[in-house]
């Protein structure tokens, strides 16, 4: 057995309590051994957590990785108006290689930022997949399905791509990419389509993940055309099942929370993507309060425009209470519960929590920085004032992914120059290159 050994560090565990403990790791079976004192010894190798926060590594729930690409690319405008003037058409333009580049980049931010688990929608998965497998996180992968403005028999490939996808790729990377069938929302996707090919994610023995209630102009279609409100909409086609995942969840009424919590399916709350392209504010505590399972997301770079889940925590905690009109709502312990065994419970990992036998998947937070003193909480912190720069360390499934702050599976250098010049390739393409 190799084993790895984090050393002198305050560890944050399940309850939300701090201790200063050692984090014993079986490497073989990227599982926590152990966790208490003087367990320096005994790892084969060492990751010094002096001076720091150990956490759970942050789950980002719900991400378009590969959208790194277009970061900076189109910003200030509605949903609407954002995807169908420049987000699509730029997407059309997209290589399989540049799908490739923009999600090494985005997940050479997520390591760099603690992030060691996600949730993504997005097409040329395969893509995806291989870059997933090689900086050594764990995801759950899907292709987004849109059927709106496509003749059927281009609805139908989109769709069966999805499913394809989905039976293809769960289990890969020794079973750190697992898979979803991903409608891209309820208002992109044709009934028809929703009606033929749901039950057939459901044989394939796959979760169902889709952009659900984000703006107000995708209730109110399904409103008129359907006389119910989107969920209940998504519930009578079987979308609503304990291991499926909605993205934002913003417009839910009284009744959608309910079905939600008696459906047991979660939301993936994406504030800062709801803030900048002015959604809305989704009503976090009162969900949380009927028993629904939250997780964080930041959604994609380019409606964001970072993937650092710190950030994600802070904006999550501010917005929560703005929408409440209530300081106490979304505390920064839920905050911390959302970004780690809330996400992971929402997206079907069994990551997100420091305990024996979990899986190994944590990042170590460097507290003496200015902006870390004092240390009165570092729940608090975490929450409100660190920041992804802090991050030093990141493990997942056992493996060191990054040692102080040098990314150890990506080239970071290499990285950064192909995407700039995919970037740069894809707005000459697009015909918007100033
Ligand atoms: N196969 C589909 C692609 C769907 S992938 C998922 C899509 O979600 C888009 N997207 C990114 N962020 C958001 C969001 O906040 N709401 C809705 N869609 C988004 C993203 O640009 C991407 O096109 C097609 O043929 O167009
Ligand atoms: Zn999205």
């Amino acid at each position: 057995m190799t084993t790895l050994s984090i050393t002198g560090g305050r560890v944050l565990r399940p309850d939300a309590t701090v201790t200063r403990a050692d984090v014993l790791v079986d490497q073989d079976a990227g599982e926590i051994l152990e966790i208490g004192s003087d367990l320096a010894g005994e790892g084969n190798e060492t990751l010094d957590a002096e001076g720091s926060l150990v956490t759970p590594g942050f789950v980002n729930g719900h991400c378009h990785v590969a959208m790194s690409l277009l970061r900076g690319y189109a910003d200030d405008k509605p949903l609407d108006a954002w995807l169908q003037e420049d987000i699509w058409p730029a997407e059309g333009e997209l290589t399989a290689e540049d799908v490739r580049t923009g999600a090494e980049l985005g997940l050479l931010e997520m390591i760099k930022s603690g992030t060691t688990a996600f949730a993504d929608m997005y097409f040329d998965v395969p893509e995806i997949a291989a870059a997933v497998e090689e900086a050594g996180l764990r995801a759950r992968l899907g292709h987004g399905i849109v059927t709106v403005a496509k003749d059927d028999e281009g609805a139908r490939a989109d769709a069966e791509t999805s499913l394809e996808v989905a039976r293809e790729y769960d289990g890969a990377a020794d079973g750190r990419i697992s898979t979803a069938f991903m409608p891209h929302s309820l208002t992109t996707v044709g009934t028809e389509y929703l009606e033929e090919f749901v039950p057939k994610a459901r044989d394939a023995g796959v979760p169902i993940h889709y952009h659900a209630n984000e703006t107000e102009d995708e209730v109110a279609p399904i409103v008129e055309e359907e006389g119910v409100r989107p969920l209940a909409y998504a519930a009578e086609r079987g979308m609503l099942e304990p291991e499926d995942f909605v993205a934002h969840g913003v417009h839910v009424d009284e009744s959608e929370i309910q079905l939600l919590a008696e459906a047991g399916t979660s939301v993936i709350h994406c504030p800062a993507s709801n803030m900048k392209l002015a959604s809305g504010m989704a009503p976090v505590q009162r969900l949380r309060d009927a028993g629904v399972t939250v997780g964080l997301g930041t959604d994609g770079a380019a409606s964001n425009n970072d993937l650092s889940m710190l950030d994600e925590a802070r904006d999550a905690a501010m917005l929560g209470k703005l929408a409440a009109a209530d300081a106490a709502a979304v505390p920064a312990e839920a905050v911390a519960e959302m970004m780690t065994a809330g996400s992971a419970d929402a997206i079907g990992l069994e990551s997100g929590r420091l305990e024996e036998g979990a899986p190994a998947d944590l990042a170590v937070i460097d507290l003496e920085k200015a902006h870390l003193t004092p240390r009165h909480d570092l729940v608090s912190h975490l929450a409100y004032a660190a920041a992804a720069a802090d991050v030093r360390h990141t493990v997942c499934d056992g493996r060191v992914l990054m040692r102080d702050r040098e990314v150890l599976t990506l080239d970071e250098a290499a990285v950064r120059e192909r995407a700039q010049a995919a970037a740069e390739a894809l707005s000459a393409r697009a015909g918007d290159d100033e």
